[in-house]
């Protein structure tokens, strides 16, 4: 699917980087007990799918660019093993051009149309030229507006930072990420913040919803209207509105940069938090939470629309170190956790989700981000084990 992407995409360039510094060995601390928590009830995005006649869902499958075979095939073998009731439905993004503009064709809308429910592995976006992201473009299409980023600090594996348990909200379908962008004259550009009271309103209740269902109780908008007094003083103004709506949630707000400050000097006074924001700030936070608790192979995420909704890891296809086995599958894992939980399947979610920080705490069979020396598939098979 990629090559094919490759040849559409004229000057695509390769992204490389280095793999994240080995900060600290594995040392055996905590208790692994924690749970990703996606609310589906009547106001925040229910799960509308239904069983089929073999008492399985259908699950749209994206397996992606890169390393997103690889992590996926984790999740299915993990999934067969654990016997979850999710028979997984494979499309291919590779994109058309409808009416001029990057599309998603018309199978892989219909099949997450169908289910309410895909897992997607990253997909690679082309630098400065090429098609526009198929991650913002997924986004836009079901209108998947909040985009829920949990990190927590995983038990038996130390890092700087001990119990991190933040959790973030990203506006996802507008914001710095509109794309709408222009050549004004020959070296002038301009790119276009687009900030809307409804799709600020629509996520911002998503959060104050979802700090209501989970019983944390502080909802925290972080913004930098001292510097775009209109967009973002849009959406702190949309947010004051509607925390008068949840008395019993506390509210305030913060400054950027001074968050990044807090977040890497003490990350614990944010556990007890719900950050929401707009959407290229949801963007850089959550890699800079990652980098916290041990790097990108092991944060989720869940991309909640009204209707549909698409879990993925919050990393990207990791061109350094794709095909190589040495992926970590657990961001990818712990986002179909999520997805489960979000279906109402709680107790395959524990279940799995148990065997995995089992996995981690042995300290074993980990990837080598983790400073182990496990590939992909023996990570994979030791968490079976663990079922
Ligand atoms: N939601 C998505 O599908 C996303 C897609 N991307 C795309 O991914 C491509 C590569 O972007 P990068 O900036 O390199 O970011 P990246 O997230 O792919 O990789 C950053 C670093 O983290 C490591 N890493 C990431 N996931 C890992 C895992 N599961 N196990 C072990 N190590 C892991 C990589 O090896 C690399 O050193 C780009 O084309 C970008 O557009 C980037 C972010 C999100
Ligand atoms: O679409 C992309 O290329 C990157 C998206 C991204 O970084 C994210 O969703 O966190
Ligand atoms: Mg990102």
């Amino acid at each position: 699917m990629f090559a094919n992407r490759c040849l559409a995409a004229t000057a695509w360039q390769q992204v490389t980087r280095q793999a994240p510094r080995q900060l600290f060995k594995p040392a055996f601390t905590q208790t692994p007990s924690r749970t990703y928590a996606t609310p589906s009830n009547e106001k925040v995005a229910k799960f509308k799918g239904q069983k089929e006649s073999d008492g399985k869902y259908c699950v749209t499958l994206i397996e992606g660019d890169g390393i997103g075979p690889e992590i996926s095939q984790s999740v299915k073998d993990i999934f067969s093993a654990a016997n979850a009731p999710i028979k997984w439905e494979s499309v291919d993004v590779t994109p058309i051009l409808v009416d001029g503009k990057t599309s998603i064709p018309p199978e892989a809308i219909q099949s997450v149309n169908k289910n309410y429910v895909a897992l997607k592995g990253p997909l690679a976006t082309p630098v400065g030229k090429g098609h526009v992201s198929l991650n913002l473009t997924l986004r836009r299409t079901f209108n998947l507006f909040a985009n829920v980023r949990p990190c927590k600090s995983i038990a038996g594996y130390k890092t700087p930072y001990d119990g991190v348990d933040t959790v973030l909200i990203r506006e996802n379908t507008e914001g710095e990420y509109s794309g709408i962008e222009h050549v004004v004259v020959d070296g002038v550009v301009q790119s276009i913040k687009l900030i809307t009271r409804e799709a600020s309103e629509r996520v911002l209740r998503y959060a104050f919803q979802y700090a209501q269902d989970v019983g944390r109780l502080k909802v925290r908008t972080v913004h930098k209207a001292t510097i775009m007094k209109m967009s973002d003083g849009l959406f702190l103004r949309v947010a004051d509105r509607v925390a008068k709506d949840f008395p019993n949630v506390v509210y305030d707000s913060e400054l950027l940069d001074n968050t990044c400050l807090k977040v890497v000097t003490d990350p614990t006074p944010y556990n007890d938090k719900v950050l929401v924001m707009p959407n290229l700030y949801g963007d850089i936070l959550s890699d800079m939470c990652a980098g916290l608790i041990g790097g990108l192979g092991l944060t989720p995420s869940a991309n909640i629309g009204d209707e549909c909704s698409i879990f993925e890891a919050v990393h990207g296809s990791a061109p350094d170190i794709a095909g190589k086995g040495l992926a970590n599958p657990t961001a990818l894992l712990l986002s179909s956790m999520m997805m489960l939980q979000h279906m109402g399947l709680t107790e395959h979610a524990e279940k799995i989700q148990n065997a995995i920080f089992k996995t981690l705490a042995e300290g074993k069979t980990i990837t080598g981000d983790l400073g182990g020396k496990a590939k992909t598939h023996e990570y994979a098979d030791a968490v079976i084990k663990n079922l």
